[in-house]
């Protein structure tokens, strides 16, 4: 079976000012895998998946999502986004945030309820739809960005260190629904410092310093440097440690 490339990136380079933050990447995903980009603060994550979100532009090069070049106003509204940092209205409650970016998306009526159910329920927060987003705990809010990015039944969901300061047990919580949505074919992009998060990806791309230095399966990679963990996989490539 021939497998569909769901983003392509082609020569693309960033810089602010004179620093280099993406060094002439290249990358391909694949349609229907999860591809963790794992890399120490500073490498270049989160520059990289806002692109491909249509949030920024390369200084050069190409990004291509689900066969258009980003940034494409028709795509973005097939990816699911979550940055590191929440961008919630603290004065209103869950449903009204659930509902202000359901309007947006142009899912309305009974479709929208259902919908706000049905996230809501894939991050275990139906017991406080109706609480104020100021009284959620951190962890709440995460969750709650992750059921926003879900509204619209996404093709390629983008998470930015999604489980970032969640406890064990959400987090796996957390990677369930993951897999679940990930069985239903969507694609999935997560940046992440854990390890353990880096083992449950299919295939990684180890960044350092604005490039990618490895890319496979986290088997692969440990095979390749004849480690026993991804952390000194990303070690034996170079890295300097996560
Ligand atoms: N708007 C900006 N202007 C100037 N420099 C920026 C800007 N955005 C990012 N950078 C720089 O680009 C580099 C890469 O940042 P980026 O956030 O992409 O890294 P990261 O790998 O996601 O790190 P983290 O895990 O801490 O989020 C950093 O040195 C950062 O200071």
């Amino acid at each position: 079976m021939m497998e569909k490339i769901c983003v392509s990136v082609q020569h693309v380079t960033k810089q602010f000012g004179k620093h280099i933050v993406l060094r002439n990447l290249d990358l391909n995903i694949k349609e229907g895998e999860v591809f963790g980009l794992l890399g120490p603060s500073g490498a270049g994550k989160t520059t990289l998946v806002k692109e491909l979100s249509g949030l920024d532009i390369p200084t050069s090069g190409t990004n291509i999502v689900l066969n258009q070049r980003m940034p494409d106003l028709k795509i973005i509204n097939r990816i699911g986004y979550m940055a590191q940092s929440d961008a919630l209205y603290e004065d209103l409650s869950a449903k009204e945030n659930l509902q202000f970016f359901s309007n947006l998306y142009g899912i309305k009526g009974k479709r929208q309820q259902e919908r706000i159910q049905e996230v809501m329920q894939l991050v275990d927060l139906t017991d406080h739809l109706y609480k104020l987003v100021s009284d959620y705990s951190g962890g709440m809010m995460r969750r709650l960005s992750l059921a926003i990015a879900l509204l619209h039944e996404p093709e390629l969901l983008i998470l930015d260190e999604p489980t970032v300061g969640i406890d064990p047990v959400l987090r796996k919580r957390i990677w369930d629904a993951f897999f679940h949505l990930n069985k239903k074919g969507t694609t999935i992009i997560v940046t992440t410092h854990v390890m353990d998060e880096a083992e449950k990806c299919d295939r990684l791309g180890l960044m350092r310093d604005g490039s990618i230095i490895a890319v496979g399966t986290p088997q692969e990679l440990k095979q390749r440097t004849r480690t026993a963990s991804i952390e000194e996989a990303f070690l034996a490539y170079g890295g300097e440690g996560i």
